[in-house]
């Protein structure tokens, strides 16, 4: 079967997006996910992401595979690259259109700027260690600097769901970490039992950060949206940034805001198209 697809990246985190509007399904199965996301045998990319027909009432459906073909529940630089996919697909682009988006996160809403930018509602987080999920906490209690033995260090961790779950901690230098070594034991560790995205802050100024990411199923990747609205959650959480923050990570900056009057995460960054072309799974 030969595939079209187009190559979008945000801030360097690099998907396939397939044109998927035929079928309620997707077109490839996470095995091919993983053939495709392949640097040396297949397009490579940190995912795949499909466009399927809206449901309830939404324009679109989102799903995703990461590049070791697990599914995860949302993907901010994923959906911004959506919006993108989908206004060249529709052959417009309007400045201030919203598209609805069916996720497995819920509705997630992106919006395009006139700066050709994408801010995306990406809804409430979710703070208790059931919601996350993770076995830090009691159920019901937040996950608040809450300390986790990884290669023999003790970190103190907060942890944010944004759909999909995230682990953040605060270092002095985030270029410091030696995150091919201890990204994968986070990931992995026994107290997340979907296994975990885990984020390392260095608050430069309270509305200046920066991050490195090690993702779940994808590895270092050079920026993750959902784990920057999360690190400012946490952040504000542990007092040490402002509600509204600048999230520097490797691939670039990401705006991001956590409303102090509806509880709601957005997240503002660029998306761009750099290749399309056809694969022969
Ligand atoms: N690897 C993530 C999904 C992609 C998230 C990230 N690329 C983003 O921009 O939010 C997970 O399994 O939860």
């Amino acid at each position: 079967m030969v595939i079209e697809f187009s190559k979008y990246h945000g801030l360097g985190n690099d998907f396939i997006l397939i044109d998927n509007r035929h079928s309620a399904e997707p077109i490839v199965t996470p095995e091919q996910a993983i053939q495709i996301c392949d640097r040396h045998f297949g397009i490579g990319g940190d995912g795949v992401i499909f466009a399927l027909p809206g449901k309830e009432g939404t324009d679109y459906t989102m799903r995703i595979y990461n590049s070791d073909g697990s599914e995860p529940e949302m993907c901010g630089n994923g959906i911004r690259c959506l919006a993108k996919f989908i206004a060249d697909l529709e052959g417009k682009s309007e400045v201030n259109k919203t598209y609805k988006i069916h996720t497995l996160a819920g509705v997630i809403t992106p919006q395009m700027q006139a700066n050709g930018y994408v801010k995306v509602d990406m809804g409430t987080p979710f703070l208790t260690a059931a919601e996350i999920p993770t076995t830090l906490s009691t159920a019901e209690d937040k996950v608040i600097a809450q300390p986790l033995e990884v290669a023999g260090k003790t970190w103190d961790v907060t942890c944010v769901s944004t759909g999909n779950p995230h682990c953040i901690t605060f270092v002095e230098n985030s270029d410091a970490i030696a995150l091919e070594q201890i990204g994968t034991l986070f990931e992995h560790h026994p107290v997340f039992p979907q296994r975990i995205n885990t984020e390392f802050i260095q608050v430069v100024k309270p509305d200046y950060m920066k991050m490195r990411v090690w993702e779940r199923g994808a590895g270092i990747t050079l920026a993750c949206g959902t784990g920057a609205c999360a690190s400012v959650v946490a952040g504000v959480l542990n007092s040490k940034c402002d509600r509204f923050c600048t999230v520097e990570l490797p691939g670039g900056c990401l705006q991001i805001e956590w409303s102090a009057t509806n509880n709601r995460v957005y997240m503002t960054g660029a998306a761009q198209q750099v290749f399309q072309g056809k694969y022969s799974l």
